[in-house]
């Protein structure tokens, strides 16, 4: 099938990259000329594990394009995918719908008489927005007057990781759809037959596909249905996540280890083990956006999402735990030097979206502290987004670790395991670590000297 997919960052690269793998044309379109440019030459804008091979190989195959204007290929496809930003609006807390709207706009502009589309919503959107993208389109046709134009709408909301996208995109745990259009769900459900049917090998260099996993369960819904199940799926993992950092801190006043504590609870079927790490909070591009347009979506309809609120804002106050703990050990911040490792909002990725350590670093630098921070990717983005910001920027954890009267671990490196611990103490001025994402060998860095405090054990 030939597949445009409009909006070339996180959500639509991968989608784009995924379904020429499994032999689909593609075409990813984005208003950002400079992305375009750079994706030609196979450089991708962001870090994500095993990309920018899948994205060059598929480029030489002449299987993937990239394109800044809706252009003839748009015109022959069978099905769009829209994949554009959907971030809050900073004054309402809405949902802002500005590039998805331009976005449907432009498809209805640039169909072409006697074919029939797929327009497919996989940006995360509020609920009903598949009946708005269908009332553009329709708008948009009637001023170009193009005439005798066939398209369904459906919802076909995305559920990667960063950092996971790979493994998340081709194995998937469901495959969720709503549309009104049964020709619509046959032309998807034979796009991603593949994937349900798991029928493909991935190359060895990329993550292999998980034992027992059988078919993909291709859940068929209503469109309203599919649009909050990824509301509620992303606002039920945040909420978990709050849950067991609540408990993490009473464990830190009970004397009781939330290691322990959730493996305890995740061998509870009912329960499962994942999303139960404690730490200093959520974050990334998705949870805080989502539950914050949810919230705003139940407010207009007369409905107070308690629940969520608090989830939200509990999620903030957690990030202050690990300063907290600095003052508790250090009694005052004032001219201390602090060290943070990592400034990702997790592991293998450069994303600082709603990253935690842009709040720790502000609160460090309000308490008049010396800030130097390492991370292993996203220091340039850093630099980029906070160039104002007096920062020490070290070039490896033994720089940063020098002459620091704390580390605040902030982000769960795997790299972060195998440093020479020892050296890093010898570095330090004071000791103190706050192991942040509870990732580091606790007895052991105790046994090199260290003052160690996890959040719950
Ligand atoms: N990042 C994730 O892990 C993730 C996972 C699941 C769902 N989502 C959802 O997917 C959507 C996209 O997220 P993302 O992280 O990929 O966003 P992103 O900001 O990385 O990328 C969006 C891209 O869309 C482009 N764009 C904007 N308007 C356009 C237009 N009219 N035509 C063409 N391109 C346009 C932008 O230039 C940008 O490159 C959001 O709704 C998000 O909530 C994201
Ligand atoms: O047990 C856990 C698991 C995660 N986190 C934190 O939660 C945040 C989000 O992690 P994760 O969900 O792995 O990353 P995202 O890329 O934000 O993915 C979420 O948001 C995406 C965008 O909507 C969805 O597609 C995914 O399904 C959903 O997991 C990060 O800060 C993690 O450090 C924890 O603190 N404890």
């Amino acid at each position: 099938m030939n597949v445009s997919v409009i909006g070339t960052g996180y959500v639509g690269l991968v989608t784009g990259a995924s379904f020429a793998f499994l032999g689909h044309r593609v075409c990813c379109y984005d208003v950002d000329l400079a992305k375009i440019e750079a994706l030609q030459k196979s450089i991708i804008p962001f870090y994500e594990p095993y990309l920018e091979i899948l994205v060059d190989e598929q480029v030489k195959k002449k299987q993937l394009f990239f394109s800044c204007s809706l252009d003839e290929f748009f015109a022959q496809s069978d099905i769009v995918f829209i994949a554009v930003g959907t971030p809050t609006d900073p004054q309402s807390g809405a949902v802002d719908m500005t590039y998805l709207k331009k976005a449907a706009l432009e498809i209805g502009k640039n169909m072409q008489p006697h074919r029939y589309y797929v327009v497919v919503n996989k940006s995360t959107v509020p609920v009903g927005t598949h009946q708005l993208v269908e009332e553009l389109i329709k708008e948009s046709l009637q001023v170009s007057g193009t005439k005798d134009v066939a398209f369904a709408v459906a919802s076909n909301p995305e559920f990667l990781r960063e950092g996971n996208a790979i493994e998340d995109v081709f194995y998937p745990d469901r495959i969720v759809v709503g549309t009104y259009c049964p020709k619509a769900l046959a032309l998807l459900e034979e796009l991603y037959r593949p994937l349900i049917e798991q029928s493909f090998t991935l190359p060895s260099f990329c993550p292999q596909r998980p034992q027992n996993l059988g078919r993909v369960p291709f859940v068929k819904v209503h469109p309203l249905s599919s649009e909050l199940i990824k509301y509620a799926s992303n606002a039920f993992l945040a909420t978990k996540i709050t849950f067991i950092n609540e408990i993490a801190n009473l464990c830190d006043l009970f004397g009781a280890n939330i290691d322990e504590v959730s493996l305890g609870m995740g061998l509870d079927q009912r329960i499962g083990p994942s999303f139960l790490k404690a730490g200093l909070g959520w974050g990334g591009s998705c949870f805080g956006k989502d539950l914050k347009g949810l919230i705003h979506d139940g407010k207009k309809m007369g409905y107070a999402a308690e629940l969520l609120q608090k989830s939200l804002q509990n999620n903030y106050s957690q990030r202050s735990r690990a300063i907290y703990k600095l003052q508790q050990a250090l009694k005052t911040l004032r001219g201390r030097r602090i060290g943070l490792l990592g400034l990702a909002f997790k592991a293998q990725t450069d994303d600082l979206r709603d990253a935690p350590a842009l709040d720790l670093i502000e609160k460090l630098m309000e308490s008049d502290c010396t800030v130097k921070v390492f991370d292993p990717v996203a220091m340039e983005n850093l630099k980029r987004l906070r160039p104002q910001w007096p920062l020490v920027y070290a070039i490896d954890e033994y720089d940063l670790a020098e002459g620091c009267d704390g580390l605040i671990l902030v982000t769960e490196w795997k790299r972060f395991h195998g440093v020479d611990w020892q050296k890093i103490h010898s570095l330090m001025k004071n000791p103190l670590l706050i192991d942040g994402r509870n990732f580091l060998d606790r007895q052991r860095l105790e046994a090199f000297g260290f003052v160690y405090s996890g959040i719950g054990r």
